[in-house]
């Protein structure tokens, strides 16, 4: 930015430096910076900036009316189904505020109120009055990946934000450990149901869910740019290893491997395969030793090629998929509190070959003060969901350690899209008896 020591020129001083700074910012885009990580840093600057620049009130009319207000005016415009019917008919096409009324059947004058803080929101432009324009905001609710996440907020997020504080108080202000009984179960009134059993029996919701998983993965940096995946690949054929496999009904299969080749790659917990799909782009030629795991009515949903497997299995269950290369885990540890996560990892080591096989864990590592917005936003969101949290390096290796298991490397991206907080993947590999530690190049 340039300094906004300017001279002053007829005694205009402070006017000229304002002009000056507002200049700077106006002309700041995502476009100048050499890297995601350094913009994610300029990014944290404009939050600080912003906190430093409004006062108590204009902060709590941000926060106690703006938010709630982009919430529901979003949520509206999402059921009238505003921004696919104006994608629709008119592109990216600037439109009048009456014009999008009579597009989607609403009162002219309701939806200029909602429109309007839509725009003052910066999801919309305002390009003359009563006249609006999409913004990449606006454009990127086209996406299910982004625009389902209006719903997820109304099923799941704000309710469990409504539900969090009298959960609390009646807890005693004991930190929710039971994903079974807590804070999602209590907004949701589905006692002994955990999340995933929950979204299984609410499909509409489920499929919002599923799509905000994709969300989640649609702009960070991909695993395979932190983790050299050819390695995967090495050393992996030409062996015989008995394999059961279960189908996608759950049902055990028998051995699959008259082809004498060990699995890969196993994702578990894999989702409808996000993950899976980049791996199959790189390596299609491993495709079929590959497997996508996650529960039965989630895996069946996949559209990635079928050479990969796709198989039902609980990971509370022991690991079918013997001696696989790698047992990989995105975004699944976090979900569960450290009772239940032990039983998953203990789960992936039974079917671990000591000295051979790996266990990629690709999670949040947070700080110490879990400073970064979206590290608290997703710790607190997982305590809600799921009772599950966020974990710091030493968290890590504390419950990887109680697994019987070490970490042997640690690959971190500063440059992912979440923001600063690192995202890792850790590699596990069980020991065998009298095998010696190793230095952990893999
Ligand atoms: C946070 S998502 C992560 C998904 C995927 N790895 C990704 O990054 O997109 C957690 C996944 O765990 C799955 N899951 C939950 N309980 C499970 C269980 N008992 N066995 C297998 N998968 C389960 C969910 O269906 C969901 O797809």
């Amino acid at each position: 930015m340039a300094s906004t020591q300017t001279n002053g020129v007829n005694g205009n001083h402070k006017g000229h430096c304002i002009q000056a700074v507002l200049h700077d910012i106006d002309s700041l885009n995502g476009k100048p910076f050499a890297n995601e990580g350094e913009r994610s840093k300029a990014l944290l600057a404009a939050y600080a900036l912003v906190a430093r620049l409004e006062t108590p009130w204009e902060f709590v009319a941000r926060f106690c009316m703006g938010q709630p207000a982009l919430a529901s005016a979003l949520k509206v415009c999402k059921d009238l189904q505003l921004f696919d019917k104006w994608h629709e008919h008119y592109g990216d096409g600037e439109l009048s505020s009456d014009k999008l009324a009579e597009i989607v059947g609403c009162d002219p004058a309701l939806l200029v109120r909602l429109l309007r803080h839509l725009a003052a929101s910066h999801l919309l432009l305002e390009s003359s009055i009563g006249t609006y324009k999409p913004t990449k905001f606006s454009l990127a609710f086209l996406q299910p990946v982004f625009g389902e996440w209006i719903n997820h907020l109304y099923d799941a997020t704000l309710p469990l934000a409504l539900t969090t504080p009298s959960y609390l108080q009646k807890t005693y202000y004991t930190t929710p450990l039971d994903p079974r009984n807590g804070i999602f179960q209590a907004a949701k009134s589905c006692p002994g149901s955990d999340a995933f059993d929950y979204f299984a029996s609410h499909p509409r919701e489920g499929e919002s869910f599923n799509y905000v998983m994709g969300g989640v993965m649609a702009h960070q940096t991909s695993w395979l740019d932190i983790y050299p995946s050819q390695t995967l690949l090495e050393d992996t054929a030409n062996s015989v290893v008995a394999q059961k496999v279960v189908n996608e009904n759950g049902r055990v299969e028998d051995v699959v491997n008259g082809e004498e080749e060990k699995a890969v790659l196993v994702d578990v917990g894999g989702n409808v395969g996000h993950d899976m799909q980049r791996f199959y782009n790189a390596h299609p030629e491993a495709a079929r030793r590959c497997y996508l795991q996650d529960r039965p009515e989630v895996v069946k949903l996949s559209q990635v090629p079928d050479p990969v497997r796709k198989m039902g299995y609980d990971f509370f269950t022991p690991q079918p998929v013997q001696g696989a290369k790698a047992y990989y885990m995105h975004g699944v540890l976090h979900d569960w509190p450290d009772a239940s996560a032990l039983r998953i990892l203990e789960n992936q080591k039974s079917a671990m070959t000591p000295g051979y096989s790996r266990l990629l864990i690709h999670d949040h590592v947070v700080g110490r003060a879990l400073d970064q917005p979206h590290a608290t936003a997703y710790d607190l969101t997982m305590m809600g969901m799921v009772a599950g949290k966020e974990r710091t390096e030493g968290d890590w290796q504390d419950l990887v350690g109680r697994a019987g298991m070490r970490v042997e490397r640690v690959w971190r991206s500063e440059g992912a899209v979440q923001g600063i907080f690192w995202r890792l993947l850790l590699s596990g590999c069980r020991r065998g008896e009298g095998e010696e530690e190793r230095g952990g190049n893999m």
